[in-house]
């Protein structure tokens, strides 16, 4: 069985975060492990609350996974400040570590900070050049490059400038474009688009974890990254789709919407 490990922060409500990247990985058949970056409490509605781990605990926790149960492929999502960026970077290199996709975030779709500002140039210093590819969506890409991403002409610009950092490579999502919602892939100097029409369901919350949780499993099955994405976002947009609708804000997607029935009637309906 290949085995996926995810390194971001709790979501209690289910839809983001760790708990996401549990469920997108272990719905693609893989062994999710996980190291909790932090707390958060929150829902679809907004973030109440958030809690630091220790970097030591982080680094612990990095130790525990990969001196026995070695992953095929990593993503990495919310790091609330430097110290832990710093004491994952260390792991990662340490036990030569392939195949990370990291998703750099920055600002929940709900607005809160779920990573210190000055935590930004650290990121890219310590751990764009360990990621296969890195998957900021506009505001992050906006962040991350300096100037303003709304177009896909500026999605071509700001990738190109992000590739700098020193990732494999550069997926710039387009899930907050007005129009559609294309993906731009910036990978040895080619641009390669995926496109999809946008589904019309407020329900959006997690969509970027979970993108980047199937990118990981894919490349853990040994898919090539451009096909690797192509079906990650497959994976995305059926779930988005199913038309779940959970809770009073921006609600989760639906994991299972392409789980079969088992024999014994299993799952229930
Ligand atoms: N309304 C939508 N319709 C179709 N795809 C969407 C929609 N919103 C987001 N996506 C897709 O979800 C993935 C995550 O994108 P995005 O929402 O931009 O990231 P984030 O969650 O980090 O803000 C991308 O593949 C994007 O194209
Ligand atoms: C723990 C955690 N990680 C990531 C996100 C971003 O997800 P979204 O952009 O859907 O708010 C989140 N809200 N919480």
């Amino acid at each position: 069985m290949k085995k996926v490990l995810t390194i971001a922060g709790s979501d209690c409500s289910g839809g983001a975060g760790i708990q996401a990247d549990i469920k997108t990985i272990t719905v693609h058949k893989m062994y999710a492990m996980s190291v909790i970056t932090a707390l958060t409490a929150q829902n679809t509605t907004g973030v109440y609350g958030i809690r630091e781990t220790d970097a030591e605990f982080v680094a612990k926790q990095m130790d525990c996974v990969f001196t026995d149960i070695r992953p095929d492929a990593v993503k990495i999502g919310m790091i609330p400040n430097e110290k832990i960026i710093r004491v994952i970077a260390e792991k990662l290199r340490t036990y030569q570590v392939r195949d990370v996709v990291l998703d750099p975030v920055m600002i929940s779709t709900s607005g809160s900070r779920l990573m210190s500002k000055d935590a930004q140039e650290a990121l890219k210093e310590e751990l764009f050049s360990l990621a296969a590819v890195v998957t900021p969506n506009l505001m992050e890409a906006e962040a991350l490059c300096g100037f303003s991403v709304s177009t896909p002409c500026e999605m071509e610009r700001a990738a190109e400038k992000i590739a700098c950092y020193g990732s494999g490579a550069v997926l710039l999502k387009g899930g907050h474009l007005a129009d559609g919602a294309d993906d731009l892939l910036y990978e040895k100097g080619k641009y390669i688009w995926f496109s999809s029409k946008r589904i019309e369901n407020p329900n959006t919350h997690g969509t970027g974890c979970t993108l980047s949780s199937a990118i990981a499993c894919n490349l853990a099955a040994g898919y090539a990254l451009e096909r690797a994405i192509k079906n990650a976002k497959n994976y995305l947009t059926g779930a988005l789709q199913d038309g779940l609708d959970l809770g009073a804000g921006s609600g989760p997607l639906n994991h299972m919407y392409r789980l079969p029935p088992f024999a014994n009637g299993y799952p229930f309906r």
